[in-house]
């Protein structure tokens, strides 16, 4: 069984993107500790178990990042669940969630299961507009978000999520010096090795995601840096 406290990188792939089978095996074997299977829209049954199956090829671990219950399907290491925390509609913080376990609860590996608090901070993404998340957010509410997170949830992990630009490095190592035991996930807008360090200064992970789409060169020198 892995460890996920042991990863300080993570590629995120789109199942709704097109990837060549050359540019997947260069981020399989890059070194990443996971690849995290997710998007916002257009992820399907088909396109997640395909991509599924073509990361199956590489021994790094495959995490599933669930986001509609039409495509979960098994073979995955982990499923990471998000919950949007500062979502203004109840569904996207424990509506879906109770209708999953509803369905599947019975059949559930709860020990494959890891929950993600999410505080989405880019209030243009796709993210933040389809789970109507309040973004303008001061420094004191995120840190109060990261705290009950930990303290009053006892999520495994704290996702600070600027899918799409870089987000406020002050931000990441405010709320890491509030957090003791929820592992801190930052992503959004990384693109290269100086963001990747600054970022993983105070993030426990960094998860890389749009720009293995638009410079993968760029984007595979973000593992090295994180992990040397
Ligand atoms: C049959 C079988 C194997 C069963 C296994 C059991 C199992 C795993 C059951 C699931 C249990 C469960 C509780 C599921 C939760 C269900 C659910 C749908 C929860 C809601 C999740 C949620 C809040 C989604 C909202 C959107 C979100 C936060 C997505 C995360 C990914 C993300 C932020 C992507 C970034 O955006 P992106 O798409 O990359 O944007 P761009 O395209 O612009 O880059
Ligand atoms: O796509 P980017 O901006 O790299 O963000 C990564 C990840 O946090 C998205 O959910
Ligand atoms: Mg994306």
């Amino acid at each position: 069984m892995y460890d996920i406290k042991e990863w300080k990188h993570i590629f995120k792939l789109d199942p709704n993107k097109e990837i060549s089978d050359d540019a997947l095996e260069l981020i399989c074997e890059s070194g990443t500790d996971a690849v995290m299977i997710g998007g916002t829209d257009g992820v399907t049954l088909d396109n997640t178990v395909n991509m599924l199956a073509r990361v199956r090829r590489y021994t790094v671990p495959c995490v599933l990042e669930v986001s509609n219950l039409e495509a979960i399907s098994p073979g995955f290491d982990f499923y990471f669940i998000p919950t949007v925390l500062n979502s203004t509609n109840a569904k996207w913080i424990t509506g879906l969630h109770h209708q999953a376990v509803k369905e599947y609860g019975a059949i559930m590996n709860w020990d494959e299961i890891v929950m993600e608090g999410y505080c989405i901070l880019n209030k243009d993404s796709k993210a933040a507009r389809k789970t109507e998340a309040k973004t303008d957010l001061e420094i004191d509410d995120i840190i109060a978000y990261a705290m009950m997170a930990e303290r009053m949830y006892h999520l495994p992990v704290f996702y600070l999520e600027y899918s799409g630009i870089y987000g406020d490095p002050q931000v990441v190592k405010k709320v890491k010096e509030t957090l003791h035991s929820t592992q801190l996930f930052y992503g959004g807008g990384i693109t290269n090795e100086k963001e990747a360090y600054e970022m993983a200064q105070y993030a426990d992970t960094i998860i890389v995601g749009n720009s293995l789409y638009d410079d993968l060169t760029n984007a595979l020198k973000t593992v090295r840096v994180v992990k040397s």
